[in-house]
């Protein structure tokens, strides 16, 4: 336990089965077609590090970098592009890699764009699913839990860049980012 945290809601091993499972069915999901997985960073790196560790199957990675929260626990809705792919995604079969799907902002423009790029098929992966959240319609094509209307940190999720390093999942007391 954190002293920041309320309590608990993923513990390390919970997390890891959850990710081994995903990555059972990614993999025969996507025999076949060398699949690109985009790491959605910072806060995906964790989920990214395990899944790709349990996909048997040829695959190839990249990571982009986009940012909406800044410092704070409430979406800014502007979402921006803060390191983009190293390569083409044009005729690739993508899978994002994303920690959380919270308001959908991030992931609406995130799908967006890959599509613009005409990659043959983009999905998403998604550990946390917070449905109460949502501000546009969209749904992740795999996910491994549905979270609660609270701000979670740990296991890649920050708040103000801190957190991230937790080996599990928590809910943050409310008074270190209201106070
Ligand atoms: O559905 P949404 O409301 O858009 O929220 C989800 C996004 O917000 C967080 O990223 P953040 O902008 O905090 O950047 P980070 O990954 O570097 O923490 C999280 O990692 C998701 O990418
Ligand atoms: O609950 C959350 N925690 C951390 N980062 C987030 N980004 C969107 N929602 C969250
Ligand atoms: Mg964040």
């Amino acid at each position: 336990m954190h002293p920041d945290l309320e309590e608990i809601l993923f513990t390390e091993e919970q997390l890891m089965n959850a990710v081994g499972e995903l990555g059972t069915q990614l993999s025969q999901d996507y025999a076949g077609k060398n699949p690109l997985f985009i790491c959605v960073l910072k806060g995906a790196v964790m989920f990214m590090a395990d899944l790709v560790k349990r996909i048997d199957i040829p695959m190839e990675m990249d990571f982009m970098a986009i940012s909406s929260y800044g410092a704070s626990s409430k979406s800014s809705g502007v979402v921006r592009i803060l390191k983009d792919l190293d390569r083409s995604v044009e005729g690739r079969d993508l899978v994002i890699v994303e920690d959380i799907i919270d308001t959908g902002l991030t992931l609406a423009y995130l799908k967006e764009i890959l599509q613009h790029r005409r990659a043959k098929s983009v999905k998403v992966a998604a550990l946390f699913d917070k449905p109460e959240g949502r501000q546009v319609d969209i749904v992740p094509d795999y996910k491994c839990f549905d979270v609660p209307n609270a701000f979670i940190v740990g296991y890649g999720l920050d708040y103000a860049e801190h957190y991230r390093n937790l080996p599990f999942v928590g809910v943050l007391k409310p008074d270190v980012y209201v106070g």
